[in-house]
């Protein structure tokens, strides 16, 4: 996103036309009402990375515009980190210029913050790092509070710990996430938030069990499994799988099982067309599923996927994706009716946007309508 489109007197305007342009792109699938979402209107990004570019004696963050990928863009001001991002840019950045074993060959930093007060920062070399850098970079987490990690190939030095603890409330109640450095998480936290409640309150009273595909780290599992029974969860990446078993035994909560697969195998296991090791302790049977929440990649879900869950009765599709969002819909939407719309503004000021849909089976003779 150019920086210079941040103006937080645009930015109701820009999330109306958002609002505007969804309810005329889903209008053929006769939603109810879209349920809209707003985000702090700045400070809002938790996460954040930068290239960093050196120039004689100064050295300064830069980001890429698509569409000009070869021109770094010199970012002094960032608006829409949080506050934390926005104070360690400019204190790492003058430990950075006044220490040439921290500058020489640094190429990129990552910041992971969150609402709850830690950072974990990830500074990246091409070079080797040496004790002599350790020290200084552990000079950095003291006097700073943070955790910092130095990447360079083939190496991770993890000075502390590789991920940070996130509070988040949802209905009042605080659940704790760990987020592993290099992982998927939100990257709007008050707007997760939102998404969680969001979630929790249209999943009430459903029962029966839950079956969630991408769950990522657990964060919607976590706060969606008091209203299950059982939860079976799905994810392919093995940090956040991990991730999220850590997460469930810090707030436990005991009703989930979670199993490393990607979607089209988990797809192609419960349509009983193959077996797969990774879930041969998981007993298929013994769930009664009502419910199946999917929250995608930007790709959506693939076909196989897709006819999986229009099996289901109710269906909690999260999107960060419209168009893939739409493309899916013309299927499930055979099937099933929406009862719940929503937009997040995961994303202001740019075009994007965060969906969220609920679904129920028509009945019988409703098909097709
Ligand atoms: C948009 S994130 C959502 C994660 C989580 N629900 C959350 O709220 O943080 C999508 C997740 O899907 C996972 N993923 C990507 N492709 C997948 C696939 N083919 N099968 C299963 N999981 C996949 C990613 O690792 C990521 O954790």
């Amino acid at each position: 996103m150019p920086l210079s489109k941040v103006n937080p007197a645009n930015y109701q305007q820009q999330l109306t036309a958002k609002a505007e342009r969804i309810t005329q792109q889903f209008s053929e699938f006769s939603p109810p009402t879209l349920s809209v979402y707003d985000s702090p209107e700045l400070h809002f990004r938790v996460r954040a990375e930068f290239k960093i570019w050196h120039q004689d004696d100064d050295s300064y963050y830069v980001m890429f515009n698509k569409a000009e990928p070869k021109q770094p863009v010199r970012i002094d001001h960032f608006p829409i980190g949080s506050t934390i991002i926005t104070r360690l840019m400019d204190q790492l950045m003058t430990a950075i210029k006044a220490s040439p074993l921290l500058r020489h060959k640094l190429f990129q930093i990552e910041f992971l913050t969150t609402l709850s007060g830690e950072a974990l920062v990830s500074m990246i070399y091409h070079k080797r790092l040496g004790e002599d850098w350790q020290q200084l970079a552990e000079d950095l987490q003291q006097q700073y509070q943070i955790k910092i990690i130095g990447r360079s190939k083939k190496q991770r030095m993890v000075l502390s710990e590789d991920y940070v603890i996130e509070t988040l409330t949802v209905k009042g109640q605080q659940y704790n996430f760990q987020q592993v450095e290099n992982s998927f998480t939100q990257p709007n936290a008050t707007v997760n938030q939102k998404m969680l409640t969001w979630a929790l309150d249209h999943s009430q009273g459903l029962g029966g069990d839950l079956v969630e595909l991408y769950c990522g780290n657990g964060n919607f599992t976590l706060v969606l499994a008091q209203n299950f029974n059982k939860v079976l969860a799905t994810e392919i990446s093995k940090t956040s799988v991990k991730s999220a078993n850590y997460n469930f035994e810090l707030n436990q909560v005991s009703n989930v099982t979670v199993a490393r697969m990607s979607s089209e195998d988990f797809s192609s296991a419960l349509a009983g067309e193959r077996e797969f090791r990774r879930l041969k302790d998981i007993d298929l049977g013994s769930y009664q599923f009502s419910t199946v929440l999917v929250d995608p990649p930007r790709a959506g879900l693939d076909t196989l996927t897709e006819k999986l869950i229009s099996q289901f009765e109710n269906i909690l599709y999260i999107s960060c994706n419209p168009d893939t969002l739409y493309n899916n819909l013309k299927q499930l939407c055979q099937s099933h009716q929406i009862t719940q719309f929503a937009i997040f503004d995961q994303f202001p000021y740019t075009d994007h946007i965060e969906c969220g849909v609920m679904l129920t089976k028509k009945q019988q003779g409703e098909e097709n309508e």
